[in-house]
């Protein structure tokens, strides 16, 4: 039947109110992603003649800009159950991007960095805090790690509130998994009492690190198998104060044929140059005063370097008098030179090729009920 021609021009009307409605909806999409994840976008992305009339309702509430920065500031989602994680993940709309940031929480400017990064390069960013227990031997202070959700939760909306409109994604979710979750098996902290699915990175995982905290890699490439299976990133965000860390999971990423890139961000440092840390809060008075001692010994090496000397021996000899005149508050487990792919050590470091210049030092107890203090960091010498 032939339709009149009114009737036609009112149904292509119809049509086109539709279709120009969906083109501010598209660009919000990938400007505003965070404020859709809330909405269940991935429904207004279907092709609108298939949306149902609801949804369509949907989008004219959400076109109003001046609403938006105020739902922004309501929508970081905290997911303490993967079904409920896995439902948001799977609601955002077609060609958003996810930077997932692991941590163990007490969030200082280092995982900033790390999630204003993902949120610079992502539609959605997601950091998950979850202190693992799979890391931690049973002499180590998994008991005393500082624990401070609320304010960690404060700072990502502080995050949040401080991105400017061009950065494309906000922290939209944080993952904030039990220990059942994690390890529906149980998770005792002697290894021999383990039980269910761990992964390890061979050899790489024995070395610098690995050499003092035999169990340490095994717990964190399990905790981010784990984590990169749950939360389905783009990209992942790892700080280059763990450099040995970021190898481990760059060599875990290809082994495991992961779809995942991997960022590896630039150490923050407090004003004299100690690496922030969430360990740093063990450290009062004297005590802080020694820890910049590992900044300066490979500060010290890093300076006869560029001076010329590219022996490995004397570059290291040069840390460990730094450390060593620091007398008894702090003690060297090592400082090494590194290649930065397998981890070798160098005897000499070549025309054109980085090498990781690492150390880890513990700062002595001094009064009562204080533990000796772990510390790491490093330099990549170029
Ligand atoms: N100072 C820093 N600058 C940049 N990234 C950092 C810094 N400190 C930690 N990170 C990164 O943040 C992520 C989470 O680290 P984690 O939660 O263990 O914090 P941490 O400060 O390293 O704690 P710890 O004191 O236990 O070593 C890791 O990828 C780590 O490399
Ligand atoms: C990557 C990580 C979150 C795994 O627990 C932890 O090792 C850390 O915070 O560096
Ligand atoms: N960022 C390192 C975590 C740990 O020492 O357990």
């Amino acid at each position: 039947m032939q339709l009149s021609k009114r009737r036609r021009i009112r149904i292509d009307s119809f049509f086109l109110f539709f279709f120009f409605l969906r083109v501010p909806i598209d660009r919000y999409c990938t400007s505003d992603l965070n404020m859709l994840s809330t909405l269940r976008s991935c429904a207004l992305r279907r092709p609108l003649h298939k949306a149902p009339a609801s949804i369509l309702q949907h989008t004219s509430t959400v076109a109003p800009r001046n609403l938006r920065s105020k739902a922004y500031s309501t929508k970081m989602q905290t997911y303490h159950a993967v079904s409920t994680y896995r439902a948001w993940r799977h609601s955002l709309p077609p060609g958003s991007t996810v930077g997932v940031v692991p941590t163990m929480g007490a969030l200082h400017a280092g995982h900033i960095s790390l999630a204003r990064a993902a949120a610079t390069e992502n539609t959605h960013v997601v950091v998950t805090i979850f202190l693992n227990p799979a890391q931690f031997a049973p002499t180590e202070d998994l008991a005393s790690y500082p624990k401070t959700l609320e304010k960690d939760l404060e700072k990502l909306e502080e995050l949040n509130a401080s991105l400017v409109d061009k950065v494309p994604g906000r922290v939209a979710a944080v993952f904030v998994p039990t220990v059942a979750e994690m390890y529906p098996a149980g998770i005792p902290l002697v290894r021999d009492q383990q039980v269910g699915t761990f992964v390890e990175v061979i050899p790489l995982s024995a070395k610098l690190e690995g050499g003092t905290r035999p169990h340490f890699f095994r717990g964190v490439a399990t905790v981010c198998t784990k984590l990169f299976n749950i939360t389905q990133p783009n990209t992942v965000y790892f700080g280059q104060k763990d450099v040995q860390q970021t190898v481990i999971i760059r060599r875990l990423l290809t082994d495991l044929h992961f779809d995942i890139k991997l960022r590896v961000i630039a150490t923050e440092r407090e004003e004299d140059g100690l690496a922030m840390s969430s360990r740093n809060v063990y450290l009062n008075g004297k005590r802080r005063e020694v820890a910049i001692t590992i900044y300066r010994a490979l500060k010290a090496a890093e300076e006869l370097y560029e001076s010329g000397e590219k022996r490995a021996e004397v570059l290291l000899q040069r840390a460990r008098e730094v450390v060593e005149s620091a007398g008894d508050a702090v003690k060297l487990d090592y400082v090494s030179l590194n290649e930065p792919q397998l981890l070798e050590e160098v005897e000499v470091v070549e025309k054109g090729k980085e090498v990781i210049l690492s150390a880890a030092m513990w700062v002595m107890p001094k009064g009562e009920g204080e533990g000796t203090v772990r510390l790491i960091d490093n330099l990549i010498l170029s």
